[in-house]
């Protein structure tokens, strides 16, 4: 029998480079107001996708000199077989030195790990500054991309029968950042704020295939990205993993083949697009959604990724733009004031 090849490369589709949105821009002009009274900012991510799911709008709302900071890899239990891969993403996480846990949002097992660190966060605070009370309690910042789960979390957090974020598998569930709640013992004085989730602008998203990972974390709209593309990008990285576990048949690299074998009964023959959807929906654990992290600990340097990434523009620079456009748009009221409706 001939030897399976999975493919080594991924057709450049022409996708969307952004699902970026209104709210979100709110969003993050509603966290920048509130940057000053924020003490921790818990940052969620998809375990499965853990560089696709990074936010640099999130790294520029933290000023290390205030806010400390944890990241929080969700959805663990998806790949909680996968020992190997959970090795490594420790190891690269380590090799930037940043504080993180793994947790599956949907348990008050972790929810009650996650409050035990919020606490001793809380408590270096206190040490640092000396006993000074914190008057409106130690507010923490619960933020990341769409779909990462954390309304799940403030919920878990919450305990049950007190549901109060609303959560759902469609990205972009949460669209307001709420009003702060009140976690663990009143004593404890903790306080959350859930918040919409934020995606990237286009310029800040250098390849085209981090917005198919974010499609298959539900990070994206689903009708964003061709059905038949995701399917095709889901089929590509089972191949590089373990096609076995993810589909029927002998391995193959043509998604339509693939698609026939997978439809579902009593859907129109040769359908694509509903088989894709129906395959897409079905669980696929145990599978790593960014290419990079199948690459071996020394073929791959999580500190040379970050540092190939685009960043947003510092916001003082922003800011100056936006009064340049305002300068612009005086004069243009100036010299047509019927325009500016100020004559
Ligand atoms: N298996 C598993 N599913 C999770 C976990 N966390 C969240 N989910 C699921 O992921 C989906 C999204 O969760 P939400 O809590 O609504 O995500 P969100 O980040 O608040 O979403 P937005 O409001 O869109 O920003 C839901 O279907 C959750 O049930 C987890 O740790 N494990």
């Amino acid at each position: 029998m001939k030897k399976f090849i999975p493919r080594f490369d991924f057709p450049d589709y022409n996708i969307p480079r952004t699902d970026f949105k209104g709210h979100q821009l709110k969003a993050l002009k509603k966290f920048d107001s509130l940057r000053p009274q924020l003490n921790l900012i818990l940052e969620l991510r998809d375990v499965r996708a853990p560089l696709s799911t990074r936010n640099v709008l999130i790294d520029q709302l933290i000023d290390p000199r205030i806010h400390q900071r944890l990241v929080i890899y969700t959805k663990r239990d998806l790949v909680a077989d996968n020992t190997h891969y959970l090795l490594k993403l420790s190891h690269w996480q380590q090799e930037i030195d940043e504080d993180f846990i793994l947790i599956d949002a949907k348990r008050r097992q972790s929810a009650r790990h996650v409050l035990d660190i919020i606490k001793s966060y809380k408590r270096q605070l206190e040490v640092r500054s000396q006993g000074l009370a914190l008057p409106t309690g130690y507010k923490v910042l619960v933020a990341g991309m769409p779909n990462v789960g954390k309304s799940t979390l403030i919920n878990t957090l919450r305990g049950a029968g007190s549901k109060v974020a609303r959560t759902g598998a469609e990205a972009g569930v949460t669209r307001s950042t709420s009003e702060t709640i009140r976690i663990g013992e009143p004593h404890d004085n903790i306080y959350l704020i859930d918040t919409p989730g934020i995606g990237l602008p286009g310029r800040l998203v250098n390849e085209r295939q981090r917005m198919l990972s974010l499609s298959l974390c539900g990070c994206v709209k689903t009708n964003l990205v061709d059905p038949v593309v995701q399917a095709d990008y889901l089929l590509y990285l089972a191949n590089l993993q373990e096609p076995h576990k993810h589909y029927p048949g002998a391995p193959t690299n043509d998604v339509y083949k693939l698609l026939r074998r997978v439809q579902p009964r009593g859907a129109p023959r040769d359908n694509a697009t509903a088989a894709a959807v129906h395959w897409l929906r079905q669980s696929h654990r145990g599978l790593i959604y960014d290419r990079e992290l199948l690459l071996d600990t020394d073929s791959f340097s999580l500190r040379g990724y970050l540092s190939r990434q685009p960043q947003p523009e510092p916001q003082a620079k922003q800011q100056s733009r936006v009064t340049a456009h305002d300068r612009r748009l005086q004069n243009v009221h100036q010299l047509f004031p019927k325009l500016s409706g100020t004559q």
